[in-house]
């Protein structure tokens, strides 16, 4: 039997990831990234702003979160109601599996230091990591939406930062370690050639984290420098996006699909776990308030290009999203067209 976790055949294809640097002049960077975010709803940043240390010590920090024994990090199992907390294989709450363990956090720095004190030996070493990583990554986020403000012409500029910079916002920061995947190397004698051949056994495509969207607003990605992640083109072709544990990578979520009026499409994204070494991610999920209202933005709203989708609640959709499979395109519940669903 195939484990669920194991893809069969689609094929990957190598395409060049727009990348932005963020240091150009500002009527060149919105430009960049409206354009990169309607081509891919995907880009690298560099020139970002994080510091370097930063980024260590929320990985070692990370590192030694995921080296602990199985029984110390079960003590911060997520669920069976919320997410938050380790968790290891099972991915939400409606079956889906991936060959990997996480930890997803609150942003908010009271849930962090009450979190800290059971994951941690040194929980303000802890607190201090994370609470510095997200400070740093949600200042990026936030500037970053400005220019694509800016960018489509939104007369309120800092009307999607506000949404993340909101006390109550609903940002996550959520950590993914990936294991090493077994492949059995095997040295086999090659008569045609007279030397001894590595031969790989068992590589299958292993699936780490399965093919997805964020539904957030706006996901900042940071890997070590192990290779998996991979974006989907329209066309359904994978592209394999090359790790770089100094950049960070942007990913366009629902929400933002939803506030430009379907002008930005969340890009749909997978890890893959089977480069045969260890990979750990982390992600910043720029969310809005529970009670914010997602919906089109004025200005890219027109008689030509009437609203897509009906308003609704961060809350209405975060129950959408948990209510479905990692898979689902769950925006389509929220579609306005006749002949679609919507929501009840
Ligand atoms: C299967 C699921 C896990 C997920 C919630 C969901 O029902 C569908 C979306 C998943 C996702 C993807 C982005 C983030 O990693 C995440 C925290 C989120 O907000 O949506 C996860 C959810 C999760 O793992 O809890
Ligand atoms: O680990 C990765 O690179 C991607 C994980 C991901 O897509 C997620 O956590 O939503
Ligand atoms: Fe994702």
């Amino acid at each position: 039997m195939v484990s669920p976790s194991v893809l069969r055949t689609r094929k990957t294809k190598a395409v060049g990831i727009p990348t932005i640097d963020l240091s150009l002049c500002r009527s060149k960077l919105v430009k960049l990234i409206v354009k990169a975010c309607e081509e891919f709803g995907f880009f690298k940043v560099t020139n970002h702003g994080v510091p370097m240390e930063v980024i260590s010590r929320l990985e070692e920090e990370g590192s030694g979160f995921f080296a602990k024994p199985v029984a110390e990090k079960e003590k911060q199992r997520a669920g069976p109601i919320s997410p938050f907390g380790y968790g290891s294989k099972n991915i939400g709450f409606n079956g889906d599996l991936g060959e990997l363990e996480y930890l997803i956090l609150q942003t908010n720095p009271i849930s962090i230091a009450e979190r800290s004190k059971a994951i941690s030996n040194d929980p303000l070493k802890f607190s201090c990591a994370v609470n510095d990583y997200i400070q740093s990554v949600r200042e990026l986020t936030c500037e970053i939406l400005d220019l694509v403000a800016e960018g489509l012409g939104i007369s309120d500029k800092f009307v999607l930062s506000r949404l993340i910079r909101d006390v109550q916002s609903d940002s996550v920061l959520r950590l993914n370690y990936y294991p090493n995947s077994a492949v059995k190397e095997v040295n086999e004698w090659d008569p045609s050639t007279g030397k001894f051949r590595q031969n790989h056994y068992s590589k299958k495509s292993r699936v780490g984290f399965g093919e997805h969207s964020d539904p957030q607003i706006l996901t900042i990605l940071r890997s070590n420098d192990v290779g998996g992640f991979q974006i989907c083109l329209h066309d359904g072709l994978w592209v394999p996006v090359p790790p770089d544990p100094t950049e960070f990578y942007v990913i366009v979520g629902d929400a933002l699909q939803v506030l430009t009026n379907g002008r930005f499409t969340s890009v749909r994204h997978r890890a893959m776990a089977n480069s045969g070494r260890a990979r750990m991610s982390m992600g910043y999920f720029g969310a809005p308030p529970l009670d914010a209202w997602i919906t089109s933005l004025p200005e890219l709203v027109s008689s030509q290009r009437p609203s897509l989708y009906k308003p609704f609640t961060w809350n209405e959709y975060k129950k959408a999203v948990y209510s479905l499979r990692l898979g689902d395109t769950r925006l389509d519940l929220f579609k306005l067209h006749a002949g679609n669903k919507t929501a009840s």
